[in-house]
C-alpha cells in the first residue's frame, strides 16, 4: 500500500454518477484530508449512499473519478483495503443462524480469503472491536435476535475490525437510542483525532455538529462543502432542501439547523 501519511485521503473530481438515464450526481468535486471527520447530509434522494457507493468502488462514475489515498476507485480491490463500511443495515436471513462473533469476523475474514484461516489475534480484534462498542457480552448470541440499535453497533465493530484508514457510515443511528448515539460519536471522534478518516451519512447534522471537521451539504449535486459554519447556511440550507430551515446558535456559538417538518 502507498504511504497514507502524505496523501489526501479522498479526492473527488468532477463525479457524475447515472443509474441508467437517471443523473443522481452532477460534477461533484471535493478533497478530503486523512483524519478528517466529515459528515454527509442532504435531503432524501440527494445522492448520499449513491456517494459512498462511488467511494468503496462498488459504483463507477460516468464522468469524472475518485482517488482513495491516490488510488483511482476504479481499482477496487485495492481501494478496499483501505475503507470500512457499516451499511444503513445488513439483511441476514434467519435461515442462517450467525451469531454476534462470526458477524463481526466476516469483515475481516473477507479480507484474509476464503483459503486462510482466521487466527487468534483476528479473534482478538473482533472482540476488541466489539468491547469499544459496548457490546462484548453478546459475542456468542444470534445476530438476528438482537434489537435493531444492537445490531447497528455488531456492524460498527465489524467495519472497525479490519483496521480500516476510511470509515464509511451510512445512516449509522437508525434505531439507536440516544446514549449509544453519543458514545459511537464520541468514539469515532477520538479514532480521526488519532488518524482515522470518517464519512458519516446522517439525516440529522445536531448531535454531531460540535464534533465534526466539514460537513457536506448534497442536492444531486455540491451545495456546499466546508467548515460547519460555513456549510450551515440559511442560504445554503434552503438550497439543499427547498424550504426555510431555521438556525439556532448553541451556547458554544454553533449555528444548529431545526428541520422541523423537513425531518420530524
Ligand atoms: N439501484 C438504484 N437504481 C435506480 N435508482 C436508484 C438506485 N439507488 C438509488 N437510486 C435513486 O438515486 C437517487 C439517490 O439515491 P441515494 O440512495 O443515493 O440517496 P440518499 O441521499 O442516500 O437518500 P436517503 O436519504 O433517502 O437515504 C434516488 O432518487 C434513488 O431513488
Amino acid at each position: 500500500m502507498v504511504e497514507v501519511e502524505r496523501m489526501k485521503a479522498i479526492v473527488a473530481e468532477d463525479v457524475t454518477f447515472a443509474y441508467d438515464t437517471k443523473t443522481v450526481l452532477s460534477d461533484v468535486n471535493f478533497e478530503i484530508e486523512k483524519g478528517e471527520f466529515v459528515a454527509i447530509t442532504g435531503a432524501n434522494g440527494s445522492g448520499k449512499t449513491t456517494l459512498l457507493r462511488l467511494i468503496t468502488g462498488i459504483l463507477k462514475p460516468i464522468k469524472g473519478k475518485i482517488l482513495v489515498f491516490g488510488v483511482d476507485t476504479n481499482d477496487r480491490e485495492r481501494v478496499q483495503k483501505y475503507i470500512g463500511l457499516m451499511p444503513q443495515k445488513e439483511h441476514i436471513s434467519s435461515n442462517f443462524p450467525l451469531s454476534v462473533k462470526d458477524v463481526v469476523l466476516m469483515g475481516l475474514s473477507a479480507r484474509k480469503g476464503v483459503e486462510r484461516k482466521l487466527s487468534r489475534e483476528d479473534i482478538e480484534l473482533a472482540k476488541e472491536n466489539l468491547r469499544l462498542v459496548g457490546l462484548e457480552s453478546l459475542w456468542d448470541r444470534r445476530f438476528n435476535e438482537l434489537s435493531g440499535g444492537q445490531r447497528q453497533r455488531v456492524l460498527l465493530a465489524r467495519a472497525l475490525a479490519v483496521k480500516p484508514e476510511i470509515l464509511l457510515l451510512d445512516e449509522p443511528f437508525n434505531g439507536v437510542d440516544v446514549p449509544s448515539q453519543n458514545r459511537i460519536i464520541d468514539l469515532i471522534y477520538e479514532l480521526t483525532r488519532d488518524g482515522l478518516t470518517a464519512i458519516m451519512v446522517v439525516h440529522n447534522i445536531n448531535p454531531l455538529l460540535h464534533k465534526i471537521d466539514k460537513a457536506m451539504l448534497l442536492r444531486n449535486r455540491m451545495i456546499a462543502f466546508g467548515k460547519p459554519e460555513e456549510v450551515f447556511t440559511s442560504k445554503y440550507l434552503f438550497e439543499a432542501y427547498g424550504a426555510e430551515i431555521p438556525l439556532i446558535s448553541c451556547e458554544e456559538g454553533c449555528r444548529h439547523p431545526i428541520y422541523g417538518d423537513v425531518h420530524g
